[in-house]
């Protein structure tokens, strides 16, 4: 519920162009349809954009501050228009209890589901027609009423905004199955809490979102914790600066799938079971209310929206991501008690005291709805529990639907006529929704820490990398040393056999040419040992040339090695500098995220100075909005005097006046008292004397009866009844009933419409009869010509017709005589619809069947259909259902035998001509009719040479109702004869 100071904060921002696009219209008709526009209502938002004086009010000091005017604010704009609260009506199929005790079949609502209307009759001649966002018929699937009503407000919650889903209706019409059902067998029959968690968790990652979720309920002004039943009276906490609200002590539990929460509502459901049958109560005795809080990673501030003096180091920091944003929003789902009346559910000891209670929530809800509805200046949300934990839920920042649930019994028409206006007020507040988003320091402070732990991993993997390398290239070093050093040893020893060698070779060589000088000197050494020589010289060159090869591949692998090692050096000697710069890079950005850590905290300073500064501010603010509500208080105080002055004079008048009548009357008692011994002079001049003051009094009523009818009718059904009542209270009802007898005509119009009027509502009916209104009305008939007179004479015995105890009383006095004879002599259309309506309501009497066929009830109705009007035949096919339901019932209690009495007076023959009529509600009753005469036996044959059977057939396909078409089938399976013709066909 929206404080008063934030919603006169919306009203400045909303005249300030924020744009309307609110256009529902709701209305009221009597008899015959109209609409109005609702007055419009707008109601604050928790977070106003301006105070009381209009000006701009300091930014918050939350970390919402990053949502700035310029750029945030502006962009959400257009979401931020007025949202009027939704409302549906869902009507619940007819159970067995509908359908055992409502004999006559009549509803009291109709839909029009095209129109989005609802019309609810009170009685056979009036009706109220309401419109609301949407009409859900009984045949309305699960399915479309989550996607109507709740799916709108789950997308807006996914998207940031709070939301809430409510149902309210009268125990047993259909809360719990439309908001908490299962649907564990057949998924189609799930409701709105499984179906809205079921779109959430398709729409949230559980990698970045959260969807977490309480589930309470709320018994006698104690909130129990239903996931942890032991935690009872649970505190409510109000954010004085935010007015959000939150129960701290309720257990949060963080929902992984749609499994994991179904699970979660099933031991709810058990822990609620349990309790309330610890209580010895039952389920509809307490609101349930599931809390589901959801928190949104959405996107990422851009490096443009960073103001300069963060970008140069965060640019470097974030290369390209930005800051991360977070949307939070609640969204409620609230199974609200049954709201049925304390003095109607005749409850005592605990069930009185639970009944309190539940009225003071829902009544204390009713009052926060009138007061948000009329933009009244003050919410009385501290009234109960219910109204403090939905006040930032309804009427404030959040987006609201109702589901209003109803059943189609005319035996609840009062709770269903204060449900359906409850959902009436509710269409006429308007919220003003906003979004929520704040800046993610938590998870960015997250990320950069997880971004400094993967660099100091990549590093310390980098540095481990480039230290198994050293040590490879160490190794490999170390290995050429060694390769080297043991060449150059076979090089010194190669060398040093060859140097031996060639020693030994030179002095051979010497030794050779010393022998060849010999030789020559000898003259003739052989040539085999020349050419030996020669040979040998040779093969010593050839080594010679070798030895200088190998000495040339020596020094080339050298010189490689030489270079290898030298390239190895350098590559060690760049990777300790990259090591190094690394380690600069890692000190430099440990040394950024402190910074950045110490710029975090400093922004929490200035927050809380923002926020010290907003609270001195808003202190200010309320001494001035309370020194001008003290000034307009005492304004308003010293208006009230005068008009109480005004008032105190006129009711000392009216006193006055009254006290003169009162002598008046005791004067006449007294002058009655002596009339009735004395002769009959004195009892014509009483008479005459009691007339004259008769006609005043009913030129008084035909004053008051213009007076309220020239006032808009559908304002006025109740206030019109109100006046009637007065002016029964004032004038005595004895006086109101002789009036009936007037001789004057006007004067008997006025009073039978008034006496029409009181016995319209069950409390007067009993008085009526029983001081003489049943036989004035019935004189009535008999006598008068006056068509008027006829019909609202009619209508009254029609409603007092409606009451059991009547009907006999009625029959006793010759009433269906006199009813039937009126429907001969007249053909006003609407003076036959209520004689049709009167006995209509006779027939659904089974201890007056017989006799009202032998007083012409029959015959009469069926002499009515002559009129052609719709409506008059309604009532005939009404009242010949209500009489075969009546006659089935005796047949199968085994207390009525032989064929329908219906049957005589041609009833059947009608029924079967008018099978296939175009008006639901005539063909409805026709269908039942021909499926309760089909039940006895005796019938058969009748319904067999009319053609009933293929009627029958036909009902068990066509019919438009489910248990019609169920009942109709039935009959042709158990009565063989109906069997057999039909298996003839
Ligand atoms: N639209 C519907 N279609 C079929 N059955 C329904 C429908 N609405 C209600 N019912 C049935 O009517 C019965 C009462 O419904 P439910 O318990 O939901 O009523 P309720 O308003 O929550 O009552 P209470 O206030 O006592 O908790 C249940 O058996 C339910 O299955």
């Amino acid at each position: 519920m929206a404080s008063r100071s934030s919603r006169q904060s919306y009203s400045h921002n909303h005249n300030n162009g924020s744009s309307s696009s609110s256009s529902s219209s709701s209305s009221t008709t009597t008899s015959s349809s109209s609409s109005s526009a609702p007055s419009r209502t707008t109601v604050g938002h928790a977070q106003p954009a301006h105070n009381n004086s209009g000006r701009p009010k300091p930014p918050s000091a939350t970390s919402r501050r990053s949502v700035t005017p310029n750029s945030r604010t502006q962009s959400f704009h257009s979401d931020q228009e007025p949202r009027r609260v939704r409302v549906a009506i869902r009507l619940r199929p007819r159970n067995a209890e509908d359908l055992l005790l409502d004999a006559d079949f009549s509803d009291c609502v109709e839909l029009q589901p095209e129109l989005k209307r609802l019309k609810l009759s009170k009685n056979n001649w009036s009706s109220e027609s309401y419109r609301f966002d949407e009409v859900f018929t009984e045949t309305a699937s699960q399915k479309r009423v989550y996607e109507v009503v709740a799916k709108p407000v789950v997308e807006s919650v996914l998207n940031g905004y709070n939301g809430t889903v409510m149902a309210y209706g009268q125990t047993g019409t259909g809360k719990t199955y439309t908001v908490g059902r299962l649907g564990k067998e057949d998924a189609s029959e799930r409701g709105i809490m499984v179906r809205a968690l079921e779109d959430i968790i398709a729409s949230t990652s559980p990698a970045s979102d959260s969807v977490e979720v309480s589930y309470l309920q709320l018994y006698m002004e104690s909130i129990q914790d239903l996931l942890a039943p032991e935690k009872t009276n649970i505190p409510i906490n109000e954010d004085p600066k935010t007015g959000v609200v939150s129960l701290p002590g309720a257990t949060v539990v963080r929902v992984q799938d749609l499994d994991h929460f179904l699970q979660l509502l099933q031991v709810g459901e058990a822990n609620r079971h349990a309790a309330n049958t610890k209580m010895n109560t039952e389920s509809s005795r307490s609101h349930a209310i599931l809390m589901v809080h959801i928190r949104r990673s959405v996107h990422e501030k851009g490096n443009d929206e960073i103001d300069s003096q963060e970008k140069g180091t965060k640019s470097d920091l974030f290369d390209g991501n930005g800051i991360p944003i977070v949307r939070k929003s609640k969204l409620l789902i609230v199974d609200l008690a049954g709201s049925e009346r304390i003095d109607k559910s005749g409850s005592e000891g605990l069930l009185l005291e639970e009944a309190k209670f539940i009225n003071l929530s829902l009544s204390s809800l009713g009052k926060c709805i009138n007061a948000l509805a009329e933009n009244s200046s003050h919410i009385p949300t501290r009234d109960s529990k219910l109204t403090r934990l939905l006040r930032d839920s309804f009427g404030g920042s959040a987006r609201t639907s109702l589901i209003v649930t109803i059943g189609p019994s005319a035996r609840h028409h009062a709770e269903t006529a204060s449900t359906i206006m409850f959902g009436q007020r509710a269409m006429k507040i308007v919220n003003m929704v906003k979004l929520k988003e704040e800046f993610d320091y938590e998870s960015l402070s997250r990320k950069l820490e997880g971004q400094v732990d993967h660099l100091t991993a990549e590093i310390e993997r980098q540095q481990k990398l480039r230290d198994d390398d050293k040590y490879k290239l160490e190794k490999q070093l170390r290995e050429c040393h060694d390769s080297l050093a043991e060449a150059r040893k076979v090089l010194v020893t190669r060398s040093e056999f060859l140097e031996k060698e060639n020693i030994h070779l030179e002095t051979e060589m010497k030794g050779i040419l010393n022998e060849l000088n010999h030789q020559k000197d000898l003259n003739n050494l052989t040539q085999d040992k020349v050419a030996k020589l020669e040979m040998s010289l040779k093969h010593s060159e050839q080594h010679q040339l070798e030895n200088s090869t190998y000495q040339k591949v020596l020094a080339d692998t050298t010189q490689m090695y030489e270079k290898k090692m030298a390239e190895l050096i350098k590559q060690i000697e760049d990777e300790r500098a990259h090591s190094e710069s690394a380690e600069e890079q890692l000190a430099l950005m440990k040394k950024l995220l402190s910074e950045h850590q110490k710029s975090a905290q400093g922004q929490k300073e200035i927050d809380e100075l923002a926020l010290k500064l907003q609270e001195m501010y808003q202190l200010h603010e309320n001494t001035l909005s309370e020194l001008q509500s003290l000034k307009s208080e005492n304004k308003d105080l010293l208006l009230q005097k005068e008009k109480l002055n005004e008032e105190l004079h006129s009711v000392k008048q009216r006193l006055l006046e009254q006290e003169k009548q009162r002598k008046g009357i005791e004067n006449e008692l007294i002058k009655l008292k002596r009339a009735v011994p004395e002769n009959e002079n004195d009892f014509e001049d009483k008479k005459s004397y009691m007339k004259e003051e008769l006609s005043k009094g009913s030129s008084e009523f035909g004053n008051r009866m213009g007076s309220y009818r020239s006032t808009p009718l559908r304002e006025n059904i109740s206030g019109q009844r109100a006046t009637i009542a007065k002016i029964c209270e004032e004038v005595g009802l004895q006086k109101i009933l002789q009036l009936l007898t007037s001789e004057d005509s006007d004067v008997q119009v006025h009073a039978v419409k008034v006496v029409a009027n009181l016995a319209a509502e069950d409390i007067n009916q009993k008085r009526i009869v029983e001081e003489g209104g049943l036989d004035a009305l019935l004189m009535l008939l008999r006598s008068s010509e006056n068509t008027t007179i006829l019909r609202v004479a009619s209508g009254a015995i029609a409603n007092l017709a409606m009451n059991e105890m009547n009907q006999a009383l009625i029959m006793d006095k010759g009433g269906a005589l006199l009813l039937a004879k009126t429907a001969f002599k007249t053909d006003d259309p609407q003076t036959l619809r209520m004689v049709a309506g009167a006995l209509a309501n006779l027939c659904g009497n089974e201890k007056l069947l017989t006799v009202l066929k032998e007083d012409g009830g029959i015959k009469a109705l069926l002499g009515m259909v002559r009129s052609g009007s719709s409506d008059v035949i309604a009532q005939v096919a009404r009242g010949l259902a209500n009489f075969a339901k009546c006659e089935s019932r005796g047949v199968i209690q085994g207390h009525r035998i032989g064929r329908s009495l219906l049957i005589d007076d041609g009833a059947l023959t009608w029924l079967i001509a008018n099978s296939n009529t175009n008006s639901a509600s005539t063909r409805r009753h026709v269908e039942l009719a021909l499926c309760h005469l089909a039940q006895n036996k005796d019938n058969a044959k009748d319904i067999i040479s009319s053609g009933g059977v293929k009627v029958l057939i036909r009902i068990s396909v066509e019919s438009s109702r489910e248990d019609i078409r169920n009942l109709a089938e039935k009959m042709l399976r158990l009565n063989p004869s109906l069997q057999a013709d039909m298996h003839a066909r």
